[in-house]
């Protein structure tokens, strides 16, 4: 399997290439040359396997030309072990045809965990393999820095930095990142939000004397691993409620547009999917364009779903790729308008979008509200993102096809927003109790590419 460029003007590349180099050169995103198709026969086939297995069957076309099987099976074993749910990604049912889809019984209690303990350990043994070592620099809202932190930690052959908006994650957030003692692993506090974070990241991948010195790596989900991974729970849910042989749908609490994107390949590899619908918080660029208003930025306004306070979602590129008929000149041309404030979408590559995607928004009464009401009614308490998407999941769902929202993450992660929302104080996993008590160590930062770099430069291991 070969991995391309959604602007089309660099090389293509292996999936360990891809995965080791992060943004393209040409500033898009890679994606596989060809998505694999799984027939009905082998989706039914998943169908009560454990998610590990599921996992392999899924991945594997994608990444077969660069790890051995019995490799590949080992590295998926290592990565979900850790998990509190021997089912990994457990489904609970909130009302008649609408499901819940946990995803927070990982290491740090988000989704960023399946993708994130995977690619820790495909870093690991290809780095290993290839004697070499890389500058890992991560731009986050709070979940992607506190699993990459988790997932890195202690790692010889990598040197960790996380950029985050100062003032703007939660405390459990900030304090997962920034309490590791490891060496390796660096918690940076920019002074800005994290569509400013996620600039810099880009911009140092763009600077090729620096991303060549300090052998610069991603693993937002610039990098094509961390969308793979996230692809195997849209299938181990859906053939759990009866896929290929019944449609479902999901609803998906968006940012960066990474996760709802693995829903997107997961619908072209065969999995039945009727609707992938957006839900945004107020910072609701996506909502706005799927909408018909086009791309355009506004400022990002703070949230009580602090990781979806994103008005630039990475992932939407490669969504447009293939809206705009997989033609690299066309995305790089809107990539360039949006850097002087956004673009309109074309009639066709809109129709296209509206094929697969719907989009709803949440204000942050109707959030809170949700917390509330989904406690009332269904007694499950769920995190301020997941309280998003169910608001817009039930007013999308109908009675014939099965509505799957994404939980994103714990609810002891926002304990203030939920507690505000529903009276109750969501406790952490036993595992994480000291964790208000353990020293913090962080640099805060302006937000200055030059002073990041400098920053980075004076402090990786070798
Ligand atoms: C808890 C939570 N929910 C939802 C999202 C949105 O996911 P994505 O950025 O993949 O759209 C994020 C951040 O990415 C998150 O951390
Ligand atoms: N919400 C994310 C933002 C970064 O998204 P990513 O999926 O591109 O890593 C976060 O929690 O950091």
């Amino acid at each position: 399997m070969k991995y391309i460029s959604t602007r089309g003007q660099a090389p293509e590349l292996s999936f360990e290439e891809a995965m080791l180099t992060g943004l393209a050169r040409d500033g898009g995103l890679y994606l596989p040359a060809e998505i694999p198709v799984l027939s009905n026969d082998e989706i039914a086939a998943l169908a009560g396997l454990p998610y590990e297995e599921i996992a392999f069957r899924v991945m594997w076309p994608f990444v077969s030309g660069s790890f051995a099987e019995d490799e590949f099976k080992g590295i998926i074993a290592r990565a979900y072990e850790g998990f509190d749910h021997a089912a990994r990604a457990p489904l609970k049912q909130l009302n008649e045809n609408h499901f819940l889809l946990e995803l927070f019984h990982g290491p740090t209690l988000a989704f960023k965990d399946f993708a994130m303990q995977l690619i820790g350990q495909l870093f690991q043994v290809a780095l290993q393999r290839r004697g070499d070592r890389v500058t890992i620099v991560g731009a986050t809202s709070g979940d992607t820095g506190s699993a990459a932190i988790e997932a890195f930690r202690g790692l010889d052959a990598v040197d960790v930095f996380i950029l985050f908006p100062h003032g703007r994650v939660s405390e459990v957030q900030r304090r997962q990142m920034t309490t590791p003692a490891d060496g390796n692993v660096h918690a940076l506090a920019v002074d800005g939000d994290f569509d400013d974070c996620q600039a810099a990241v880009k911009d140092m991948f763009n600077d090729f004397d620096f991303r060549d010195g300090v052998r610069l790596a991603g693993v937002n989900s610039i990098n094509f691993a961390r969308v793979l991974a996230q692809v195997v729970y849209y299938f181990s849910s859906a053939v759990s409620l009866g896929a290929p042989h019944r449609k479902v749908s999901f609803t998906v609490p968006t940012g960066n547009f990474g996760d709802i994107f693995a829903g997107y390949i997961a619908k072209r590899m065969g999995l039945p999917i009727e609707r992938l619908v957006v839900a945004t918080n107020q910072n609701d660029i996506l909502h706005r364009c799927l909408s018909g208003d086009g791309y355009y930025k506004g400022e990002t306004i703070p949230s009580v779903s602090p990781s979806m306070d994103i008005q630039v979602s990475s992932n939407f590129e490669r969504a447009l790729y293939y809206a705009y008929g997989e033609e690299g000149r066309a995305v790089a041309q809107l990539m360039d308008e949006l850097k002087s404030g956004g673009f309109d979408v074309s009639q066709g590559a809109m129709e296209a979008l509206r094929e697969v995607f719907d989009s709803g928004r949440a204000s942050e009464e109707e959030t809170l509200a949700t917390i509330k009401s989904t406690l009332a009614r269904s007694a499950e308490l769920v995190c301020p993102h997941t309280a998003v998407g169910i608001k817009v999941a039930e007013e999308h769902r109908s009675a014939e096809t099965p509505m799957i929202t994404l939980a994103t993450a714990h609810p002891a992660k926002f304990p203030a927003a939920v507690e505000q929302a529903s009276g109750v104080h969501p406790p952490l996993p036993p595992r994480m109790s000291d964790l208000y008590e353990r020293s913090e160590r962080v640099t805060r930062i302006a937000n200055d590419l030059g002073a990041i770099q400098e920053h980075i430069k004076g402090h990786i291991s070798a």
